[in-house]
C-alpha cells in the first residue's frame, strides 16, 4: 500500500524515497521489461507454435534447422556446404529437413517430377536475389524469374539460340579463341619452362570465350593473364551474396533492394560497360569486331528485337548478354578445371584419355566439335565430372504445388512447403552409382562386360535422372549445349598439344562449396607433346 505525507495545502504529495516513488519505479521497471521480454516472448512463442505445428516436423534432420534458416546461413558461410549435406543424408537418409520449411531430398526417382516440364514447379524465392534495381524497378532476368508465365516471356524469344544448330554455328568464333590460348600457354609457359596457374588460365579462358560467342570481343584476360579488372572476382561476390541471402530470401529487401543505402554484391560494371559500348556499336553499323556471316548472341539477340518486338528491346538485350556471362564464364571453368585435376589425379585415367585423343587428334590445331563427341572415353569423362563435382552444389529449390508431393515412404509433403535436390548428393547415390559412387571412376560410364548395347543405353537413360548438374525440367540450364561444345573441344585441343602433369601431384586442390563449388589451386607443369 502507498503511504503519503502532509503537504503545505493539506494535500497529499509523494516525497522522495516515498513508497509511491518505489511504485512508480517498478510500473516503469515492469514496463521496460515488459517492452524487452515481451517481444522475446512473442518471438519464442511462434517459433514454438510454428516449430510444433510445421507439416515437416515428422521430417529428421538437424534440431537447429528445423527452427530457423539462420543453420543453413552457417552451412553455406562454412564453404562446406555439399560435403556436409552429404554427410547428413549418410546420418539421416534420403529425407533430410535442413530448414523450416526446407527438405533436401536425394531421392532420383522424383526427379521427372519436381523438375518437371509442365509449369506446376516453381523456384523458390531463393532466386530472386539476382536481380537488379532498373529505372527503380526490381527486374528479374530468366534465371531469377519464378512465375512461369513471366519467365516463358523473357525465355521464348532467345530460346533457339542454344539449341546445338546455333551454337555449332559459332565453331568458327570458337576456334579463335581456343587457338589463342594454346598460342599463350605455349609462350607464356612451355617455352620458358614456367610452372602454370592452369586453374586460373581456365578462368580467363572460360571468360574470354564467353565474351567471344556472346559479342565477338574478348575481354583481354588471356592476354594479360590475370584479372586485370577484377570482375572475375566480384562474379565470385555476386554468387556467394545469391547463396548467402537466398537462404533468408527477404534480407535482400534490408541489403541490396532498400531505396536509401544499398550494400548489395558489387555490380560487374566492366563487363556491362562492354556489353553497352557493343551493341550501341553494333546497332550503329561501327562494331569492327564482327564479321558477317559468323554470328555471336549479340547478333541473334538484336534478330530477336524483330522476331520479337513486343517483348524484346535495348535494355533485356543488356539483360541476355549479362546473363550469357554470369551464368556461363564460372560454371564451365569449374567444370573444366574439375575435369583436369581429377583426371591429372588419376594417373590410369589419364593415360587413356591422352592415348584416345592423340589417336584422333593433331597438336595445335582446335578439335572439331564433332570428331570430339564421338570420343566415347572422352564422354565418360565429362560425364564422370559433372557427376562428381558439378559446378551448382546447393539445393535446387521448388515450391510443391497443390495436391501435395507423395514421397516413396507414402508420406505427403504439402502445398506451399520447398522441396529439393542439390546435384553433389544425388550425383553421389550409391543405391544408383554403386558402392564406389564417392570415387571419381569415369569407366562407370562405359558399356561393361557382358552388359548388351540395349542394356547400356537403358542404364544410361537412368543414370542421366541422377546428373542434375544442368538442372531440369523447364528451367533446365539454357546454356549446356554452349558449355558442353566448349569443353568437349576445348579438352582434347590441351591433351593434343601439350603433356600436362600436376606440379605437385600430392598436393591437395582449394575448395569452396556454395552455391558454385569453387576450386583453386590445378597448378601444372606443360610440357611440348612427347609422343
Ligand atoms: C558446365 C557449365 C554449366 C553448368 C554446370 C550450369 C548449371 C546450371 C544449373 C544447375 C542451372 C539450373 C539452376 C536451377 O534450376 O536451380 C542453370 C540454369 C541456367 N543456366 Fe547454366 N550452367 C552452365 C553453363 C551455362 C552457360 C554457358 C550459360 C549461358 C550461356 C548458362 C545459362 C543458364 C541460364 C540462363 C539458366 C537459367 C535457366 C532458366 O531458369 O530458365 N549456363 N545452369
Amino acid at each position: 500500500m502507498a503511504s503519503a505525507s502532509p503537504a503545505a495545502d493539506g494535500g497529499i504529495l509523494p516525497t522522495e524515497g516515498s513508497d509511491l516513488t518505489a511504485l512508480l519505479a517498478g510500473i516503469w521497471g515492469n514496463k521496460l521489461s515488459a517492452l524487452v521480454l515481451g517481444p522475446t516472448v512473442a518471438v519464442f512463442l511462434w517459433f514454438f507454435v510454428a516449430y510444433q505445428t510445421s507439416p515437416l516436423k515428422k521430417y529428421p534432420g538437424p534440431f537447429l534447422a528445423g527452427w530457423t534458416n539462420l543453420w543453413r546461413v552457417w552451412q553455406v558461410i562454412s564453404g562446406e556446404y555439399a560435403p556436409r549435406m552429404k554427410k547428413l543424408h549418410e546420418k539421416y537418409g534420403p529425407i533430410v529437413r535442413i530448414g523450416p520449411n526446407l527438405l533436401d531430398l536425394d531421392i532420383p526417382e522424383l526427379y521427372r517430377v519436381i523438375y518437371g516440364t509442365d509449369g506446376k514447379w516453381v523456384k523458390s524465392d531463393f532466386y530472386k536475389n539476382s536481380s537488379s534495381i532498373i529505372d527503380g524497378k526490381i527486374t528479374y532476368h530468366m534465371f531469377s524469374e519464378v512465375d512461369p508465365t513471366l519467365h516463358a516471356l523473357i525465355k521464348r524469344p532467345v530460346v533457339r539460340h542454344y539449341s546445338v544448330p546455333a551454337v555449332l554455328v559459332m565453331e568458327p568464333l570458337m576456334d579463335t579463341i581456343i587457338q589463342e590460348f594454346i598460342d599463350t600457354l605455349q609462350k607464356r609457359y612451355v617455352e620458358p619452362k614456367k610452372t602454370c596457374e592452369f586453374g586460373e588460365w581456365l578462368s580467363y579462358y572460360a571468360w574470354d570465350f564467353m565474351g567471344m560467342v556472346t559479342f565477338s570481343t574478348k575481354f583481354g584476360y588471356m592476354e594479360k593473364g590475370h584479372d586485370f579488372d577484377g570482375t572475375l572476382a566480384i562474379a565470385d561476390q555476386s554468387i556467394d551474396y545469391l547463396a548467402l541471402c537466398g537462404q533468408m530470401p527477404w534480407t535482400d529487401y534490408i541489403l541490396d533492394k532498400n531505396p536509401i543505402y544499398p550494400i548489395g554484391p558489387p555490380n560487374i560494371g566492366n563487363v556491362t560497360r562492354i556489353a553497352v559500348q557493343n551493341l550501341t556499336a553494333r546497332l550503329k553499323g561501327e562494331d569492327k569486331n564482327f564479321t558477317e556471316g559468323s554470328p555471336d548472341f549479340l547478333q541473334y539477340f538484336i534478330e530477336s528485337k524483330s522476331t520479337h518486338p513486343e517483348l524484346v528491346n535495348d535494355g533485356s538485350v543488356i539483360g541476355y548478354l549479362l546473363l550469357n556471362l554470369i551464368a556461363g564464364a564460372d560454371t564451365t571453368a569449374i567444370t573444366m578445371r574439375a575435369l583436369f585435376y581429377h583426371v591429372l589425379k588419376n594417373p590410369r585415367v589419364f593415360a587413356r584419355l591422352q592415348a584416345d585423343v592423340r589417336a584422333e587428334f593433331a597438336p595445335f590445331v582446335p578439335a572439331p566439335h564433332t570428331k570430339a563427341r564421338a570420343l566415347p572415353y572422352l564422354e565418360a569423362v565429362v560425364k564422370e565430372t559433372l557427376r562428381y563435382h558439378p559446378a551448382v552444389s546447393m539445393i535446387m529449390e521448388r515450391i510443391v504445388p497443390e495436391g501435395g508431393l507423395t514421397l516413396p515412404d507414402g508420406s505427403v509433403v504439402p502445398a506451399g512447403q520447398m522441396v529439393g535436390m542439390n546435384p553433389y548428393i544425388v550425383g553421389r547415390n550409391k543405391d544408383v552409382f554403386g558402392e564406389d559412387a564417392e570415387e571419381y571412376n569415369p569407366d562407370r560410364w562405359l558399356q561393361r562386360e557382358g552388359e548388351s548395347e540395349e542394356e547400356h543405353k537403358e542404364r544410361m537413360a537412368r543414370w542421366g535422372q541422377s546428373l542434375l548438374a544442368f538442372g531440369g525440367g523447364y528451367r533446365i540450364c539454357l546454356g549446356r549445349n554452349l558449355s558442353m561444345m566448349e569443353v568437349y573441344k576445348v579438352v582434347p585441343t590441351l591433351l593434343a598439344s601439350f603433356d600436362i602433369a600436376l606440379e605437385d601431384p600430392n598436393e591437395e586442390w582449394w575448395t569452396c562449396s556454395r552455391w558454385f563449388y569453387r576450386t583453386k589451386g590445378v597448378i601444372c607443369k606443360l610440357k611440348p607433346r612427347s609422343s
